[in-house]
């Protein structure tokens, strides 16, 4: 691979953005691939991919390059050259890189990869964490497999399309795509693709949506015509999914305590042709309670750490902290506990994350199961993916009901 001045100039201002000055990857990558109009996609792919990279493995990259925060411009360009010698990729002759010690490089790589929490590159505590929380069998496995990079999943719309229509019109877009068999709505790309600009999207045949995060609607169990409520609907990913399963018939009420959140979900409703949600902005409790004993099925797709989500947000690994873990937490059982209350005897309801800790996941239905507002509920089944395991995000869903 022959390096371009221009191309590694972008990666270097993309690392500084996103390690110098708190910004996110992903509004980074958008931002940087706006420089230069020329570029086409081979070299959006490389200043993309070679960004995310080097921030997945920035523990790694930065102790070989032996420089520290915060990163001086020649700092970033010596972890650049880290990454291009471990690619075994042959230096140009610039004098940002001149003198780059190709053997010591090496030779640190294979002293620091002994180490998985450098090798896999997490900060101190997420790696303690992530071994005392699944067992270090697991962890190994899952910090490994998190680290990979996320392939692009689309999610049949099934209320205008069917999958295998949808995968003849990508076809004819130019976009070859794959069927993933235990996942009925889901296509896969098997090549990185600009999928928005396709007509395929805008006709709203599809959505963008990991396959493990498509497990959650129809893991609600619900049916035309029911009452639904999905009260952290955010963007509303879910909840197009859940209208799909719907059929567009029924009650769909997507809440957040973001109205901004909803606004993108409306435009999202408009281009998928789905006709029965209602958003609701919870300001207070009020909106809540008006909805108590009401829901045929509940969705709390609940705030988290996003553990289970580091191959799509490689930069949370360095921004996540102990204490918003602690009052992610707090929000999680405050939502179990008084949201619940939405749902009618008989009714249904499933407690989400896209964390794989079992103290964001499995600890918290058992607390609330265990408090007054869980009494009259019941656990039905509970279903843990792992990234080792799936291929795709870390996900965790329990089925609860309310007994009638
Ligand atoms: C995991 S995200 C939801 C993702 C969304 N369901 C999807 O599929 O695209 C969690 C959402 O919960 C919202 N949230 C945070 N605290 C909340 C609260 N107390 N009540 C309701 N929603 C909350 C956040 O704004 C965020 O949109």
């Amino acid at each position: 691979m022959r390096l371009h001045r221009n191309l590694v100039f972008a990666v270097i201002d993309a690392l500084n953005m996103i390690f110098n000055d708190g910004e996110y990857a992903d509004k980074v990558i958008e931002k940087v691939l706006k420089f230069d109009k020329r570029w086409g996609a081979r070299d959006r792919g490389f200043i993309a991919e070679t960004t995310y990279e080097i921030v997945r493995y920035k523990r790694l990259y930065t102790q070989i390059a032996e420089v520290h925060e915060p990163y001086a411009r020649e700092d970033l360009f010596r972890v650049f050259a880290v990454w291009a010698v471990l690619r075994g990729i042959t230096l140009p002759d610039w004098k940002q890189i001149q003198n780059t010690p190709e053997r010591r490089i090496k030779g640190k790589f294979d002293e620091l990869s002994k180490i998985r929490k450098i090798r896999e590159s997490y900060p101190d505590w997420i790696d303690s964490l992530g071994e005392s929380a699944l067992g270090k069998e697991l962890w190994d496995k899952e910090s490994k497999a998190l680290n990979e990079q996320a392939n692009v999943i689309l999610r049949t719309n099934t209320l205008k399309i069917s999958r295998a229509n949808l995968q003849k019109q990508l076809a004819e877009e130019g976009i070859a795509t794959k069927a993933l068999k235990e996942y009925p709505f889901a296509l896969e790309l098997p090549e990185r693709k600009n999928v928005f600009t396709t007509v395929a999207f805008k006709e709203g045949l599809f959505e963008v949506q990991d396959a493990s995060s498509q497990l959650v609607a129809p893991f609600l169990e619900v049916s035309p015509g029911q009452k639904v409520v999905d009260a952290c609907a955010g963007a509303g990913g879910k909840t197009l999914h859940l209208a799909t399963l719907m059929e567009n018939k029924g009650q769909l009420i997507a809440m957040d305590i973001y109205e901004s959140k909803l606004k993108k979900l409306k435009v999202r409703t408009r281009r998928n042709g789905v006709h029965n949600v209602d958003t609701r902005v919870i300001e207070n409790s009020k909106a809540i309670k008006k909805l108590h004993g009401k829901a045929d099925r509940l969705l709390l797709d609940a705030p988290c750490s996003g553990l289970g989500v580091i191959k799509r947000n490689p930069d949370s690994k360095w921004k996540l902290e102990p204490e918003f873990l602690e009052r992610i937490k707090g929000v999680q059982q405050d939502v179990l506990q008084r949201y619940s209350k939405m749902v009618k005897p008989g009714g249904k309801m499933v407690y989400a994350t896209c964390s794989i800790l079992p103290e964001e996941n499995y600890d918290q239905v058992a607390e609330f199961l265990a408090s007054e507002a869980g009494q009259e509920f019941e656990l039905e089944k509970q279903k843990n993916v792992y990234a080792s395991a799936s291929g795709y995000d870390g996900f965790y869903m329990a089925l609860m009901h309310k007994k009638g």
